[in-house]
């Protein structure tokens, strides 16, 4: 049970511990020495650096010392990390001092920054290309675009080849990133940046030079720092939500530093939210707030979840008082006790909960957001998705800053979603006026991580024909305890020539819809013997359980408590459960996308061993070619992998995934789906399961569809017994009434 220790992530946010106290920054103007050198020198000249020497007029560099040591660590984003760098002939590398005096302003933090030599532009390439990460200029808003829109059109995409991050030491030495950041970076026991954020990071916190964004040769600003809007794809579990807090938390703490610097007196801005990050579902919420505060710890830098009653400002009035149907005084009352004034930085939010919030304002129908400097889009294709897209562009339009850095996130997104982020912010730009001479320029980018929109290929994917529903239920049943049950009914077109593989707990189930996961979770009530925990160790998750339910089952299953969870594409998407073994599709999912995200869940961070089990019945067969493609593509990168680490060392990867999950007969065979059917298949998923008996759908596909080894005749008598055992009790129950009343209670047994 080991595994399931491994489940335990992010149920317990442990509170901030104190940190120790970290030495006060030398003083950088001294020419900067890690080892203190400079600064013990400095001391023996002037008398001890404690008691200044008396009756001496204070230089300016001590007044700017103490001036250092009054900035907080969280603050203290010049601090050097590592000893100056210093070259053969003893002399300090260019940028390794900087005074304090250059603190005055953001900006001059800016150009304070002094950046360490880039990397030759072939090392940046191979570096890029051995980790298969590809960064494309989408769009340059410059003065000229609009005159020469359709020349630009036809051109090919400009491709970039930005500083690659090699180690996560660089982000202090190279970024100035916090050193708190770093700190608790090293304590979590990150060492090595993944790919997404070998190239993610310094494409949002590096100078343009850094990004190696094409540049004016009239620019003679070497540190300036475009604006750059970033669209990202990178597969599941690759660690896209560390990729975006860490600039998103830097970049608050230089705007803290910026302010407090200019003496600006923002209002309560220690108060005000500023950066808002968008998630599908309150699972992914929950865990986005557990990631943010692991990493904002000791940075004076809030994460916070939206609830249902809080408001984002004073302006925006409780819901009750907004509403013109206020029932009753009382009622009103009691609401707005309830409600609360949002005081966070950075405010992680579903799009209903959050249109909810903003539409309480009485004045406008829609209120304002000018205080966010970031906007998030986490699983931007679904919240671009007709289900949310409504809601996502709204959040995005109150967003009237128009410095506002808006960067999407997801494992998939296709070109369609890809060109309606391209316009949402151009449009955006265009209604804000910031279309005319740009400066600082801005560039919609986009990096592409491996191959796009495909599954991990280090988990093995199965596809299994089951014929029937009775079918599934049983492959299920084998999949769960391999030795008992029945193998799956076998047929010609079975892709699976092997026995199906047994699933190791802890696992996940997906179903259609959530009357389907009910039915399931009461089908395998009792499946697992009392011995093993019993039917506590299986559990059911989707929306229509209170929010108290979701969360007891989701710290649940994270402690190991629950083995196998039953749910909808409620959890299909960002949820990062470590140690999870499997998964299994009871149902199909409703596009290859989907399929993605749902065999996501297994093989994070690149752990092998994960499987991915698809069952499919004879009407699921016009539907599956999307799930086989994926399947298909995922298999290919895999072989391809394969060969080339046996082409670089002996030996390669495991053997231990073979690629059976779908032959290439089979795919040859599968039905092509047409644009409607894959549409409405998108929409709706598998018609005939959707339908409900009050739906009146047609009774013998809905016997056909029900999740159930019972036959008809089992069920009927089943449920005779059910009515006799209630009949009886009913009838019992009225004797005993007119017994007790008759003569004062006393029992006189049955007739
Ligand atoms: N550099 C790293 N070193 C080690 N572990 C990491 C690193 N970066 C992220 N992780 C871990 O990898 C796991 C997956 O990360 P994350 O949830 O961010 O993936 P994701 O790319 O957002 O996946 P999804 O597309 O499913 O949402 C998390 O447990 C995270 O803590």
């Amino acid at each position: 049970m080991e595994a399931f220790k491994l489940l335990t992530r992010s149920t317990n946010v442990k509170k901030a511990k104190a940190i120790p106290a970290v030495p006060a920054a030398k003083l950088p103007s001294a020419g900067i020495s890690g080892d203190g050198s400079e600064h013990e020198d400095f001391v023996t000249a002037q008398g001890t650096a404690d008691a200044p020497p008396r009756g001496k007029k204070r230089k300016r560099h001590e007044r700017l010392q103490a001036e250092e040591e009054q900035i907080p660590p969280e603050l203290d984003l010049l601090a050097s990390a590592n000893p100056p760098a210093v070259t053969s002939n003893g002399s300090m590398l260019k940028g390794h001092g900087v005074s304090a005096a250059q603190k005055q302003s953001g900006q001059d933090y800016q150009n304070a920054k002094e950046s360490l030599p880039l990397m030759a532009e072939q090392d940046r390439r191979q570096i890029l290309k051995k980790n298969k990460l590809k960064i494309t200029i989408l769009q340059k808003d410059d003065r000229k675009a609009s005159k020469k829109a359709d020349a630009k059109a036809k051109a090919p995409l400009t491709q970039i080849a930005p500083q690659p991050l090699t180690s996560f030491a660089e982000l202090h030495s190279r970024y100035r990133v916090s050193r708190r950041i770093s700190e608790n970076l090293s304590r979590q026991g990150y060492r090595e940046p993944t790919e997404v954020q070998i190239a993610g990071l310094p494409l949002l916190l590096g100078s343009d030079e850094e990004r190696c964004l094409p540049r004016k040769q009239s620019s003679k600003k070497k540190h300036a720092r475009s604006h750059v809007d970033l669209l990202t794809v990178a597969p599941t579990g690759s660690g896209k939500t560390l990729a975006f807090l860490i600039p998103t938390l830097q970049g608050l703490l230089e705007h803290r530093l910026e302010s407090k610097s200019h003496s600006i007196q923002e209002v309560d801005a220690d108060n005000e939210v500023q950066a808002l990050i968008i998630a599908p579902t309150h699972e992914l919420v929950d865990q986005i707030v557990n990631e943010g505060r692991k990493w904002a710890t000791g940075t004076g830098l809030k994460i916070a979840a939206m609830r249902k009653g809080m408001r984002l400002h004073e302006n925006l009035l409780p819901k009750s008082e907004s509403q013109d149907d206020i029932q009753n005084d009382d009622n009103a009352q009691k609401t707005s006790k309830h409600d609360f004034l949002v005081k966070t930085h950075i405010l992680v939010s579903t799009p209903l909960l959050l249109v909810h919030a903003l539409s309480s304002s009485p004045k406008a129908a829609f209120a304002s957001l000018p205080s966010i400097k970031y906007l998030i889009l986490d699983e931007a294709d679904v919240l671009l998705d007709p289900l949310f897209r409504e809601q996502t562009i709204n959040i995005w339009n109150a967003c009237s800053s128009p410095s506002l850095q808006t960067s999407l996130w997801s494992a998939t997104i296709g070109s369609s979603i890809e060109s309606l982020a391209k316009n949402i912010i151009l449009d955006r730009r265009k209604r804000l006026n910031l279309s005319e001479p740009a400066t600082p320029p801005q560039y919609i980018l986009r990096l592409v991580v491996g191959l796009k929109d495909s599954a991990v290929p280090n988990i093995s994917h199965r596809l299994i024909y089951a014929a029937s529903e009775q079918g599934k239920l049983l492959a299920l049943r084998q999949l769960i305890h391999p030795s008992t049950a029945p193998p799956p009914p076998s047929t010609p077109s079975s892709s699976a020539a092997q026995p199906p593989p047994s699933l190791q707990p802890p696992f996940l189930i997906f179903t259609q819809t959530i009357a389907r996961a009910i039915a399931l979770h009461s089908e395998l009530h009792y499946d697992i013997p009392p011995e093993a925990g019993g039917s506590s160790r299986l559990a059911v998750l989707h929306s229509n359980l209170s929010d108290t339910a979701r969360s007891t089952v989701m710290a649940g299953f994270r402690r190991g408590e629950i083995w196998i969870l039953i749910t909808t594409d409620l959890l299909s998407r960002g949820m990062d459960f470590r140690g999870m073994n499997g998964v299994v599709n009871y149902d199909i999912p409703n596009t290859g996308a989907a399929y993605v995200h749902r065999a996501g869940r297994t093989g994070r961070q690149g752990r092998r061993g994960g499987v991915c089990v698809t069952l499919y019945t004879k009407e699921d067969i016009p539907y599956v070619k999307n799930v086989a493609n994926v399947i298909a593509a995922s298999e290919r990168a895999k072989a391809k992998g394969k060969k080339d680490s046996v082409k670089g060392q002996a030996g390669g990867v495991g053997d231990d995934e073979e690629g059976e999950g779908v032959q290439q007969w089979l795919l040859d065979s599968l039905p092509d789906l047409s644009k409607q059917t894959r549409k409405n298949l998108k929409r709706r998923g598998v018609e005939s399961r959707r339908q409900q008996a009050a739906d009146g759908g047609d009774l013998r596909k809905l016997k056909k569809m029900r999740i159930s080894t019972k036959s008809g005749y089992d069920r009927r008598m089943e449920n005779r017994r059910k009515g006799a055992v209630a009949g009886s009790r009913a009838r019992r129950e009225v004797v005993e009434v007119e017994d007790g009343g008759s003569d004062g209670g006393e029992w006189t047994g049955f007739e």
